[in-house]
C-alpha cells in the first residue's frame, strides 16, 4: 500500500525510519522519484520567497520606557542560594523522578537567577534533541523564579522563545534569567540558555508576568489538583 503522504513517488523503506527522515527531501531521493506529496522544496511558480535573515528572527518585544528597575526584596535568598519551589505540585519544580523538569534555580545578584538542568531523555522532541515545548517550560519556570527575588507572586501572561541551535538530550543547560522592568502588575523578564557551558546561547526567551494574589487566583482551581 502506498501511503498518502508519499503518494507522489515510489514508497521507500526509509520512510518508516525517523532517523532517516532528513533524507526525505535529499537530491538523491528526488532523483529516485521518492519524494513526499507535500514537498516543501516545490515552490509555487512566481512566488517571491522572503529572504530570512536568521539573526533577524529574534523578538521585537521591548520593555516599555515607563517601566522601573526591579527592586530586590531584602529577604530574598542570597546570591548562590537555591530558591525553594513555589508549589510541590508544579511540573517545573518537581524532580525528574516525579515527572518534573528537575530544575535547580539559584539566586544571583539583583533580580537575576540561574537555573541548571540536565536534559532528561524523556524530554526528547526531535531525534536526540529536547522538545521545544519543554525548553519553553524551562524558560518560563526560570524567568518566573526571578520574580521570587522581588517577593512577588506571578503567572505568565506572555512567553516567547527563539530556538537558535539544537539542544541535545543529556546535555547540561544553564539558564540565566532576570526581571528587566516592572510596570504596575507587569514584570518584563528575559533569559538565555547555554548548552554544556558554551559561550553562545542556544536559545533565548522573553516573558510578561502579571502579579497575582495566589490565594485568590487559584481559589476556584485548586480543587482540580491531584497533589493536595
Ligand atoms: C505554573 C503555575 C505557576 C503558579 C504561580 C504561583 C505564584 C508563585 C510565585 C512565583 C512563581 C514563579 C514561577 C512560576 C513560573 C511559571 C508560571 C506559569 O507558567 S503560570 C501558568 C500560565 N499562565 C496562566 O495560567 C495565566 C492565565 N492568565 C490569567 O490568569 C490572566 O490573564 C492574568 C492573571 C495573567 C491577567 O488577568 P487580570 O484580569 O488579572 O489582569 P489584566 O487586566 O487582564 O492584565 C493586567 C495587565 O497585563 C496586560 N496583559 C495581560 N495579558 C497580556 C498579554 N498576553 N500580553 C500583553 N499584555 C498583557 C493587560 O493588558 C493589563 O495591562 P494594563 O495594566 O492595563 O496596562
Amino acid at each position: 500500500m502506498v501511503s498518502r503522504r508519499f503518494a507522489v513517488g515510489r514508497r521507500c523503506s526509509m520512510d518508516t525510519f525517523p532517523p532517516f527522515s532528513r533524507l526525505r527531501w535529499s537530491p538523491v531521493r528526488r532523483r529516485r522519484g521518492c519524494v513526499p506529496a507535500h514537498d516543501p522544496l516545490r515552490r509555487p511558480a512566481g512566488r517571491v520567497e522572503p529572504q530570512l535573515d536568521y539573526l533577524a528572527m529574534t523578538s521585537n518585544w521591548t520593555v516599555p520606557g515607563e517601566a522601573v528597575s526591579p527592586v530586590r526584596h531584602p529577604e530574598a535568598p542570597a546570591p548562590g542560594e537555591s530558591i525553594p519551589a513555589h508549589w510541590h505540585g508544579c511540573f517545573g519544580c518537581r524532580g525528574t523522578g516525579d515527572g518534573g523538569l528537575g530544575l535547580d534555580v539559584r539566586a544571583g545578584e539583583g533580580a537575576e537567577v540561574t537555573g541548571e538542568i540536565v536534559v532528561d531523555p524523556a524530554f526528547e522532541g526531535g531525534p536526540g534533541v529536547i522538545h521545544g515545548g519543554v525548553l519553553s517550560s524551562v524558560f518560563d519556570e526560570v524567568m518566573g523564579f526571578s520574580a521570587k527575588l522581588l517577593a512577588l507572586e506571578v503567572v505568565t501572561a506572555h512567553l516567547e522563545v527563539d530556538f537558535r541551535s539544537p539542544v541535545p538530550v543529556r546535555s547540561a543547560l544553564t539558564v540565566r534569567a532576570r526581571v528587566d522592568g516592572v510596570l504596575g502588575r507587569k514584570l518584563y523578564a528575559s533569559a538565555e540558555v547555554y548548552v554544556n557551558g558554551a559561550a553562545a546561547p542556544a536559545g533565548s526567551a522573553r516573558a510578561l508576568f502579571i502579579t497575582i494574589d495566589q490565594a485568590v487566583h487559584f481559589r476556584d482551581l485548586v480543587g482540580n489538583s491531584t497533589r493536595i
